[in-house]
């Protein structure tokens, strides 16, 4: 009897003793390991779409702002939220099978574990970034759509936002909620018909240039340049480091990652003081921004700044547009947040922040609970959103002055600019532009808001990760016993001190992250920390 799940199991073998897991991000690991997986991705992908009603789902091949030589693979569901977290476990499980039977057992029963019925359609939307590996591994997964029966749409490249984007407008076609056309022209059209709206009669104060990692952002943010207009909207925008010719240019000496984690402008940077530079990571879903200050001093304006840039700003237009009484901004970061930036959260904007684990779902689920939920993680991923209820009181709320329907208009256009499906960082340039203009700021205008405290972040390889558990938004370790002790300890020695240790979700490493009063006693209490870490589990 034919079994095509198992013959396309047979093509793309796995590698021997791999474990895979289905982490923060999705699968994440050197391209020439994930052929097998991708094949299985597949089923999954047909078997979720199936779960669902033969609603659409979203597979993106890509590694973000990981090296060349990486690839990846990530899941999106119907919305354009992340996977669910139940069947993140399925597909780890899915991943790891071995001989083709097997593939083909475990796919017939989660079938029948959740109930799925194989004859039903599935339909699937795939995309990748620009990485050399992506055509190979979109063909190992369209082995596994295939052999799944289902129906799918190959995008070709776009950025992991994009592919969100595609996938919850599908979904949401010809219903109330359609939130947009599903192709990269109607993205362009309305993320830019957005923008000038949002803009109104303001102007960007000087040119914008925007570092693209040689990644997919860069084609892409060429395309969308050709929407925005400069005659009408005044922001000149230079496009740097878009070479995607050369993949394995990638994310190498630039981009969002490269900025953060050095704490410097990339290399071939030609910007002078007080210019505004953005640089996105690999698959443009991650922007910070920075500039030169007049003493030729990098500074960096990260996701953290962002994200009390916009909830300040939509605090503004809440009040003046008459709906303060009706809506509640909260602010959602993670540990790695700067205690600067919770401080002039709380006591300033007068905002609760809640602290969520570290990845966009933990931080997405928190934000909506909230009326309006901004979001970001310290390097630059995050977006805002809007509950239901707050749209429609937006959208139904009768403004009782001009003023109020001049805010009132910003922002309903400002809703329709955010991507509110995931973070998405052409979307997020474009709405922080909008609220510098609306401002009348420079970059050292929104730097001058909170000053940062000194901070280093520390990588710990250690032989098993998995023994470092935590609590508390991942702000206390309760494993190793006596670990939390000693860190507890150190902190105490240290002026604004603050430390914690966490397992990677994406790579074999203890993140170590410190703060204090000075960048000396940062420094020197990463390293006392990452010492603890390094004693009780380093290789
Ligand atoms: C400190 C840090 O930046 N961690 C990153 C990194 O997760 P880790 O679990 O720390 O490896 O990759 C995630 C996926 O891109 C991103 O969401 C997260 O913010
Ligand atoms: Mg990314």
């Amino acid at each position: 009897m034919s079994n095509p799940v198992a013959d396309a199991a047979r093509k793309h073998p796995p590698p021997e003793g791999h474990v895979y897991t289905y982490g923060t991000a999705g699968f994440r690991t050197k391209a020439d390991v994930l052929d097998s997986v991708l094949t299985r991705v597949g089923l999954i992908a047909a078997l979720r779409s199936r779960k669902l009603g033969g609603r659409y789902v979203g597979v993106m091949i890509t590694a973000s702002h990981n090296p060349p030589q990486d690839n990846g693979v990530k899941l999106v569901e119907p919305m354009g939220d992340m996977l669910e977290e139940s069947w993140e476990a399925i597909s780890t499980e899915m991943a790891n099978q071995t001989s083709p039977e097997a593939v083909s057992e475990y796919y017939q029963c989660v079938a029948e574990e959740q109930k799925i019925d194989l004859s039903k359609p599935a339909n699937v939307i795939v995309a990748r970034d620009t990485r050399a590996s992506g055509a190979r591994l979109l063909g190992c997964l369209v082995d596994g759509l295939k052999a799944a029966g289902a129906e799918y749409r190959d995008f070709g490249f776009l950025t992991t936002p994009q592919l969100h984007y595609m996938v919850r407008c599908f979904n949401t076609a010809d219903t109330p909620d359609a939130y947009g056309v599903p192709t990269e022209a109607g993205y362009y059209e309305k993320f830019s018909a957005a923008f000038k709206k949002a803009m109104g009669s303001n102007k960007p104060n000087g040119g914008l240039t925007v570092d693209c990692a040689n990644g997919v952002g860069g084609p892409k943010l060429n395309e969308l340049i050709k929407y925005l207009h400069v005659t009408e909207t005044g922001l000149e925008i230079s496009v740097v480091n878009d070479n995607v010719v050369k993949p394995e240019a990638l994310n190498v000496d630039c981009g969002a990652d490269y900025v953060k984690t050095n704490q410097r402008a990339p290399p071939t940077s030609k910007t002078g003081p007080g210019d505004r530079c953005c640089s996105l990571d690999g698959d443009a879903d991650r922007v910070v921004y920075y500039f030169k200050d007049d003493q030729n001093v990098f500074r960096l304006l990260d996701g953290d700044r962002i994200a009390t840039l916009v909830a300040s700003f939509f605090g503004d237009l809440v009040r003046t547009s008459g709906l303060a009484d009706q809506i509640k901004i909260g602010v959602v970061q993670t540990a790695y947040a700067n205690g600067a930036a919770t401080d002039y959260v709380e006591k300033n904007l007068r905002l609760p922040v809640t602290c969520t684990p570290t990845g966009v779902k933990y931080l997405h689920h928190a934000a909506q609970k909230l009326d309006i939920g901004v979001y970001f993680e310290a390097n630059g991923h995050g977006t805002a959103i809007f509950s239901h209820s707050t749209l429609n009181a937006i959208k139904n709320y009768k403004p009782k002055s001009p003023s109020e329907a001049e805010n009132l208009e910003i922002l309903r256009a400002c809703i329709d600019l955010i991507n509110q499906a995931v973070g998405d960082a052409l979307s997020d340039f474009l709405l922080v532009e909008v609220v510098l203009a609306h401002k009348r700021w420079g970059p050292q205008e929104w730097l001058a808001t909170y000053t940062d405290l000194p901070n280093r972040l520390l990588k710990v390889l250690v032989s098993d990760r998995t023994i470092f558990k935590t609590t508390d938004a991942e702000r206390k370790l309760t494993s190793p016993e006596g670990v939390q002790g000693q860190i507890d300890k150190e902190v105490q020695k240290f002026r604004q001190g603050r430390s914690f240790a966490r397992a990677s979700g994406t790579e074999d490493a203890v993140r170590v992250y410190a703060e204090a009063a000075t960048k000396a006693e940062a420094e020197d209490l990463a390293r006392k920390v990452a010492e603890i870490v390094k004693a009780a589990g380093g290789k």
